[in-house]
């Protein structure tokens, strides 16, 4: 491991801890930064001062606040900073952060927005807080930063080019006893992709599904999402075809994480829908990278497929990380009453081919 990738490592576990961290780009000052989300009173004071202070959030949770125009900047990751006033304390910086009470409880202000004077670093920050895991949410410029990083650490800890093939083992699973698991790791980062290869290869492109991570529809059943019975569709349908590969993703939420897809989740109970939750926590409506799935299919030597998806975002990030998608087969399962939302949103605002 490098001695950025350690940095970032270092930092990513300081920002979980309430710990400051700085984020230093060429050619402009650090930036010192305090997560909003797992800072508590004392580390405030002991970040600011005892002192007001400037806080960063992204454009998507800004314009959820009214404190930004949503059509001024499209890309809700843009980052914005707030003002220091009297007014912003502890308890109104966790309000600004964290959407869950935006319904119950009227905000403090006014907040007014200012120039950002280290655009790269306030940018790697909000990058940094999803890979965290956290609100996308900072207190900026006081004292005691843990460690300092630079932006192309952060850059390098989301490339998938280091990802290797750790180790492979034969695994039966329901629905193809002849399957194969391969485990890919990568020193920058501690997800752990998995490819289940079933079949064996009979001269044609294999028939491909990435599926990103979903821990309550894989695992707990939930009725939310189409995510477990699309799982065991895939391997149904690759095993009908003769041969291909289901790579299991890492990236719990759409790439935003376990704990915020809830928070997610916690929204929708509220009525808003899967964008609009996303968009009012402050993040992409979709975060992942599809270049680790481009770069697993490359080790198991695989340059073209056949895709099994309604996500022409999956297409197109296969195509732009060098793979061949020579079809597109389509994955849609029937809806249960607790989905049709999500499937329509996903239809009418996502982009699907359902
Ligand atoms: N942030 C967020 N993530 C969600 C929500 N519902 C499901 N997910 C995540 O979405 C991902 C599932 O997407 P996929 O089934 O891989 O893909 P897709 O983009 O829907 O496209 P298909 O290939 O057509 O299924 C998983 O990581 C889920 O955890 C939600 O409401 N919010
Ligand atoms: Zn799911």
């Amino acid at each position: 491991m490098s001695a950025s990738a350690r940095d970032v490592a270092r930092a990513i576990d300081a920002l979980r801890r309430g710990w400051p961290i700085a984020i230093a780009a060429p050619g402009e000052a650090p930036l010192p930064l305090l997560a909003v989300e797992t800072a508590d009173p004392i580390g405030l004071e002991s970040f600011a001062g005892g002192g007001t202070f400037p806080l960063l959030i992204s454009n998507g949770r800004a314009a959820t606040l009214k404190l930004t125009n949503q059509l001024a900047a499209a890309d809700p990751d843009t980052p914005v900073a707030i003002e220091p006033a009297p007014w912003l304390d502890f308890s109104t910086a966790v309000a600004l952060a964290d959407p869950q009470f935006d319904l119950a409880t009227p905000l403090k202000g006014p907040f007014r927005t200012m120039a950002i004077d280290r655009p790269a670093a306030s940018l790697a920050a909000i990058r940094l807080a999803r890979i965290a895991g956290l609100l996308p949410a900072f207190v900026l410029d006081g004292a005691g930063a843990e460690v300092t990083i630079d932006p192309a650490a952060i850059d390098a800890h989301q490339a998938s080019g280091a990802l290797r093939l750790a180790t492979r083992a034969r695994l039966p699973v329901d629905g193809a006893e002849d399957a194969e698991i391969v485990a890919f790791r990568s020193p920058d980062s501690s997800d752990e992709h998995v490819a289940l290869l079933v079949g064996q290869p009979n001269g044609s492109p294999p028939l491909v599904r990435l599926h990103s991570e979903c821990l309550t529809g894989d695992v707990l059943g939930s009725l939310k999402c189409d995510c477990g019975p699309q799982l065991r569709a895939a391997i149904e349908a690759i095993k009908a075809q003769g041969w291909g590969m289901l790579l299991y993703l890492r990236q719990e939420g759409r790439g935003i994480g376990l704990v915020n897809k809830l928070r997610a989740y916690a929204l929708q109970d509220q009525g808003f829908d899967t964008v609009d939750a996303n968009t009012r926590l402050g993040f992409a409506i979709d975060a992942r990278d599809f270049g680790v799935a481009a770069r697993m299919l490359s080790l198991l030597g695989q340059r073209t497929v056949r895709l099994l998806t309604n996500n022409p975002a999956k297409v197109a990030g296969l195509e732009a990380a060098g793979v061949t998608v020579i079809e597109r087969v389509a994955h849609a399962l029937p809806p249960n009453p607790h989905n049709a939302r999500y499937l329509a949103t996903k239809r009418d605002r996502t982009g699907h081919q359902l």
